[in-house]
Parts: C-alpha cells; structure tokens; sequence
C-alpha cells in the first residue's frame, strides 16, 4: 500500500528524536495524515504478513462494550492487549465501554414527599450511550448528518484506563452515496498500531455501510503523533524495500452488527511477504 509506505518514508526522514514514557526513544513527526480508498481494495499491508485474525477480534472486542480483555485473551487466544490487563483482565473504561456503552449523567425530575411537604428536585441518573447504535440510525435517518462522531476520549475516566486510548475520534460522512471514514489519532505506533487500527477502521466501515445500505469510501488518517520506535527501523526500511502485492478484498456477512462473529469476515486473495517481528513498546 502506497500510502502506508509513504508514511513510514516521511517519518524516518522528517522525524526527530524524542523521550517518551515506554523507555524506547522514538523518531517522531507532528500531524502525518495519508487516506486510502477503499473501493481499490481492504487496506491491508503486504508487505508484511498481517494477523487479519487478531484485528477483526480487537475490532469485535471493541464492539462487545466490555471492561476487561477475557474474551479476548481467553476464548479466542489473543494476546495482543495482555501487557495493559491486570491478572484478571481488567483494562478499565477504554474502547469497548466507551464506543458501546459511554457513560454520562442526566438530571431527572424527582417528586418527593415527607411530613414537611411535597418537593420536586432534579436527580442524577446515570445513562450509557450506545455511539455506534446511534451513527447507524442516524445514517439511516438522517445520511447528510455532520455530527457522526464516535469519540473515545473521557478525560473524567484516565485514571481508570490502562492506557488512554489512542484512536480518540472518528468521524464518519456521507458524500456521494458513499460512507467515508476520518479517524484522529493522538499518537501512532507506525510499525505496530498503525497497520492495525487503518485495518480495523476501514472494516469498521465496511460493517456500518453493510448496516446502513450504502458504498465504502475513504478512509482517511490524521496521526498527531506519528512514531517509530527506535528499535523498529531496521523492519520498516527493510519492510520499504519490498513490492507490494495487489490489495486483498474483505467479505463480511449479511448480519446484524451484535450478531457478527470471526467467522464472518472472509479475506480472499491476500497475497503477502513474509512477517516482521516488532517488539511493543509497553
Ligand atoms: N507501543 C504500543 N504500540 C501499539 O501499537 C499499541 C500499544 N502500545 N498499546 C495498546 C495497543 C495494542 N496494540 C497492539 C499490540 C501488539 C501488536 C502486535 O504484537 N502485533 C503483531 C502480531 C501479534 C498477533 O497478532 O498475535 C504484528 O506483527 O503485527 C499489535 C497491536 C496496538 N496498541
Ligand atoms: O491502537 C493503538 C494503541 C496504541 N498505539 C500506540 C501509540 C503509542 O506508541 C502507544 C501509546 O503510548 P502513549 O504514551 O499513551 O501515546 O501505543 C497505537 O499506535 N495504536
């Protein structure tokens, strides 16, 4: 993928040197941004063997609204968020708590009543919103909407998170017939995360315009924080040298967003080289 390649050619020739909290210096570059269309293809690298199989289960995960990584690490034998659990596999109010289930406050009327007199007060009840049930019926409802944003970033909530999320804002549009997808990123792990979460969106984006009856479109990319780890240069220009193969095509079954399983995401002509070991930074 072009674009993809790009990227990791700017950062290593624009990005400078800089700390950061991992102990693993990293080159970075402010406000990197590349898209891709998805009607070429499902955006995922060939240059390096992907594990399709823990992205569309870190993206069901996702979607399962849950605060710990059970399902994941336990039913389904992915690893890939172990080293942010605890022994039980709490992760706190990160992703799937806050696309499914963000929680906020409403103030309803209370009537009251005692030996002193009736009194009305208003009374906090805390509420869950649903972000992705919502951009699904307002696409329906409502499909020139500009307010279709599914926002992860609850600054009430860091202290609970075991790593305050790094994708923090997509937003979706509709423009000439086509969902698109524009997903913030405050910092970017470019050899890891980044293939992942351009791998996740886009099929995100593949489910909810299967939802909601219309064409994929763009995914497009803004990474505020655009990293390479120190120790995953050599990869990423030995990754460079190598020619891409023609993009795979994703199938995804007819199916409710709830009902959706592993089993349903079908990858068909994914022609690779072979993978690239990269340490995660913890
Ligand atoms: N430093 C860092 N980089 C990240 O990309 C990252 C974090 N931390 N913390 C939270 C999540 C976890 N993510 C991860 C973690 C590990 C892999 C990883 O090891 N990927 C391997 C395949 C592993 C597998 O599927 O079993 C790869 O080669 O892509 C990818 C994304 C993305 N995020
Ligand atoms: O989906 C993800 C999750 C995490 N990352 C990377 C980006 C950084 O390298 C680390 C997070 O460290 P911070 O110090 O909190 O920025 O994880 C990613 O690329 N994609």
């Amino acid at each position: 993928m072009k674009a993809y390649h790009q990227l990791v050619a700017r950062v290593l020739e624009h990005g400078v040197k800089k700390e950061n909290r991992t102990g693993t210096d990293a080159i970075s570059s402010f406000a990197e941004s590349y898209r891709v269309d998805l009607s070429e293809g499902f955006p995922l690298l060939t240059t390096k063997k992907m594990m399709f199989r823990s992205i569309i289960l870190e993206l069901l995960w996702y979607l399962r609204g849950e605060s710990h990584i059970r399902w994941l690490r336990d039913e389904n034998d992915c690893h890939i968020w172990d080293a942010w659990a605890d022994e039980e596999g709490n992760v706190g109010p990160i992703y799937p708590v806050l696309w499914r289930r963000f929680p906020f406050t409403c103030y309803e009327e209370v009537d009251f009543e005692g030996v002193g007199g009736a009194f009305k007060n208003d009374m906090p009840t805390r509420k869950e919103f649903d972000q992705i049930q919502y951009i699904i019926d307002q696409i329906k409802e409502n499909p020139t909407s500009r307010r279709l944003v599914l926002s992860a970033w609850h600054p009430g909530l860091l202290d609970q998170m075991a790593l305050p999320p790094c994708h923090i804002m997509a937003i979706f549009n509709i423009t000439d017939g086509k969902l698109n997808c524009h997903l913030t990123q405050r910092s970017g792990d470019i050899a890891l995360g980044i293939p992942f979460n351009l791998a996740c969106y886009a099929a995100l984006t593949m489910i909810i315009a299967r939802q909601t009856g219309y064409e994929p479109g763009i995914f497009a990319h803004t990474i505020v924080d655009a990293h390479i780890y120190e120790n995953h240069v050599d990869g990423l220009k030995k990754q460079l040298e190598r020619e891409p193969f023609p993009l795979p095509t994703l199938e995804i079954a007819d199916k409710s967003l709830d009902k959706l399983s592993l089993e349903d995401f079908t990858l068909h002509n994914y022609q690779h080289h072979e993978a690239i070991r990269f340490e995660v930074a913890v």
